[in-house]
């Protein structure tokens, strides 16, 4: 199956500390790789580096099979890379309504001649209408960001990563701090974007993970321990070891 995005032989060393070292994975259509690994293994450093927050120091990163290493942040997202982040970006006294209309007008090229277009804006309002409807968000389009709860607030910022209408989705920890019931809505959430997208899940929740992931790469010191379906890492006597025996 082609790649959407591809890592191959990334590497990411902060002085001696090799946070990232020679990981190769790729993302592939209607699928979710979920990254796992304990504190430090390096999961919030690779969606930098696939997302163009930071260069590698060596590597490569391919998006359709196109060399897009040297690409900068905004130039990945134009192309089709949407992330979501750990800490909230959502600006908080606008509307959910607002705060879409926004992400979806980050994408046009001169976001700042929005106004000059009145198809423009109809469009991103639109968008903000179809995102908000799935991301499960439509009953309180008018509400503003700061009333939400925490679970909605997660289902925001995936909601305007979905407005910049992506290929790809980087989702850091979307399930973190989240409750029972609000994790069991944002699983359902990835569950029906998987359809359309290809989906890397960095999260800590091993059993989100194993709920909705299609494949799984387990990360240790910057180092992938294991690779591949879930039923095949969860057996593995390496990750046992490393990660699912620490954590039972
Ligand atoms: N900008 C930086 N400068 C120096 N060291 C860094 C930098 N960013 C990350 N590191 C180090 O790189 C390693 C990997 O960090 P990273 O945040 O990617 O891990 P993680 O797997 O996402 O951890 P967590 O699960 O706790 O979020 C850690 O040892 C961290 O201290």
């Amino acid at each position: 199956m082609t790649a959407v995005l591809q890592a191959q032989g990334l590497s990411r060393h902060f002085g001696a500390l090799r946070a990232i070292d020679n990981v190769s994975l790729s993302l592939a259509p209607d699928r979710i790789h979920a990254v796992i690994g304990t504190n430090g293994a390096g999961k919030s450093t690779l969606i930098h580096l696939l997302s163009g927050e930071l260069p590698p120091t060596a590597g490569h990163v391919r998006l359709h099979g196109r060399e897009i290493t040297n690409w900068s942040q905004p130039r990945r997202a134009q192309a089709g890379i949407g992330r979501s982040y750990q800490r909230n970006t959502i600006f908080l006294p606008l509307t959910v309504r607002e705060n879409c209309r926004l992400a979806a007008q980050a994408r046009t090229q001169r976001p700042w001649h929005f106004w000059q277009s009145a198809q423009a804006c109809r469009a991103s309002l639109d968008r903000a209408d179809e995102v908000m409807e799935r991301a499960g968000l439509a009953a309180v389009a008018g509400k503003t960001a700061a009333s939400l709860s925490h679970g909605q607030k997660r289902q925001l910022e995936v909601a305007m990563c979905l407005a910049t209408s992506p290929t790809v989705l980087l989702l850091d920890e979307p399930l973190a701090g989240m409750g029972a019931e609000e994790s069991e809505r944002m699983l359902e959430l990835l569950r029906r974007l998987r359809q359309g997208h290809a989906i890397l899940l960095v999260e800590h929740d091993m059993d989100a993970v194993f709920a909705v992931a299609d494949d799984i790469t387990v990360m240790v010191n910057g180092s992938p321990i294991a690779s591949g379906l879930p039923a095949d890492v969860r057996n593995n006597p390496d990750v046992q070891e490393a990660y699912l025996g620490a954590a039972h």
